[in-house]
């Protein structure tokens, strides 16, 4: 009966333990301010996406994939494909007329989310 308990108690001891070093090599893996899940990418990176069908965009640090939303963007598309793999911040911020894109659209340009630049 004793020795069951201290068998259990080992293996319980060696699973949470075994659980929490697990759980610190994955956090360390991760970058400090990344969301779950999000990937790490560099500009280097980034800048491999630089046409229009396969184009990502800086933005306040995070990187978007908008090849699919090119189509569809009210603007002419060369107003977004000329930015493909660059830092486009002041771009989206400005539409390069001064005026910030609505609450709407940076709410939409959420669901083209695939990571933030490493630095
Ligand atoms: C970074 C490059 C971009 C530039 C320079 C740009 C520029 C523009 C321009 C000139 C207009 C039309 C004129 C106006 O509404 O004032 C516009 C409208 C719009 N754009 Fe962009 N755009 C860019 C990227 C994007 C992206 C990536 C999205 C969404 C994923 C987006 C979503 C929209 C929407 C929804 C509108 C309608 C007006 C609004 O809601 O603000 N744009 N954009």
């Amino acid at each position: 009966m004793n020795t069951r308990r201290v068998v259990l108690a080992a293996v319980l001891a060696f699973v949470l333990a075994w659980g929490t070093l697990v759980g610190l090599a994955v956090q360390k893996t991760r970058h400090p301010t990344a969301p779950r899940g999000a990937r790490v990418l560099s500009r280097a990176e980034v800048a491999r996406h630089d046409r229009p069908e396969d184009c990502w965009l800086v933005i306040r640090g995070k990187v978007y994939d908008v090849s699919d939303y090119i189509a569809a963007h009210p603007a002419p598309p060369r107003t977004i494909t000329e930015h493909c793999g660059e830092e486009s911040t002041t771009a989206f911020e400005t539409k390069e007329r001064g005026r910030s894109h609505s609450p709407q659209a940076w709410q939409l340009l959420e669901s083209y989310l695939v990571g933030e630049v490493a630095d």
